[in-house]
């Protein structure tokens, strides 16, 4: 069968993502649970609040939002039960039509990588998602068994590019030997493996809301992961500065700023609809 004619269920992340964003919005809700926010809700900081505080999430906004963000370090915190809901949230909200990134940020030698690849991209892995975020530290080529894994599976991965951090221009402003940027290179590669996607590939680049204008080339044919908004300061009307002519393929990612609107499930939606809004204007969706 070609590509285009297979149910949109086994379509390639790229062209799934731009499906639910088209249909839902661009909104990317990021799942932290934070212990602050933990308090905040009335929960208590222990495996159980975590699974509150995540099912009151999902509950509220799995039929709303295109695609959802868990930040796995909040649910490492609490070992193998606080894994357990993040299983369990992943599944509810892709069984809801969404899309869920697993923000791992996994980066290791090849043959480790594989082993990343087998946990959250295989088709049938115990943590299968629909993208993963990975680190490209190790190399570009050390990605490859994620790369191929993600192929396989019809899934994607968003390689750290542009960080919203303000450590990050230490290493990714660095020139490699062969002269473009560490960022630059990272967006090169990604640029080749989308090379023959129509619209959306499913290798998409990590660039925060926050880094201004870099000069680099952000049009690689891939969805751009744009974190950094709201709490870190980025707003929806500096979206177009950043990332100028490549500002459609942005999928704009709000943690804190959506969470902290809870417990109320009413009070939840009524944040992601507002931030949704927003981003649509300046996306153009
Ligand atoms: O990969 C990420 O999502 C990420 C990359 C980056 O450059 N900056 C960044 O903040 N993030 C993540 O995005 C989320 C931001 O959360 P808020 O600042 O609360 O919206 C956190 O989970 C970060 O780990």
């Amino acid at each position: 069968m070609r590509e285009r004619e297979r149910p949109m269920s086994s379509q390639p992340f790229g062209i799934r993502l731009r499906a639910a964003m088209n249909q839902r919005g661009p909104l990317c809700v990021g799942i932290d649970p934070h212990q602050h926010l933990l308090d905040q809700w009335g929960l208590p900081d222990t495996a159980e609040g975590l699974a509150s505080f995540t099912y009151g999430v999902v509950d509220a906004l799995a039929e709303h939002v295109a695609v959802f963000k868990p930040q796995s370090a909040f649910f490492e915190r609490f070992g193998s039960a606080g894994i357990a809901v993040l299983e369990q949230a992943t599944i509810r909200l892709r069984d809801a039509g969404a899309l869920v990134i697993i923000d791992a940020k996994r980066g290791d030698i090849g043959s480790t990588m594989a082993g990343y690849a087998a946990a959250y991209l295989a088709e049938k892995g115990p943590l299968a998602c629909d993208a993963l975020t990975v680190s490209p530290y190790l190399g570009f080529g050390s990605l490859q068994p994620a790369i191929d894994e993600a192929r396989a599976a019809g899934a994607g991965l968003f390689v750290l590019a542009l960080t919203s951090n303000p450590e990050g221009p230490q290493f990714q402003s660095a020139r490699t030997t062969a002269g473009p940027t560490v960022a630059g290179a990272v967006l090169d590669g990604l640029r080749e493996l989308n090379a023959d996607a129509e619209d959306l590939g499913s290798f998409g680049a990590v660039v925060g809301a926050t880094i201004k204008s870099t000069g680099e080339d952000l049009d690689i044919r891939g969805p751009l992961l744009a974190p950094g908004l709201g709490a870190q300061g980025g707003t929806a009307a500096g979206l177009t500065e950043v990332f100028g002519t490549a500002v459609r393929n942005v999928v704009p990612s709000s943690s804190r700023e959506i969470l902290a609107a809870g417990p109320g499930a009413t009070a939840l939606q009524d944040a992601a609809a507002r931030s949704n809004d927003a981003f649509r204007t300046v996306l153009g969706y």
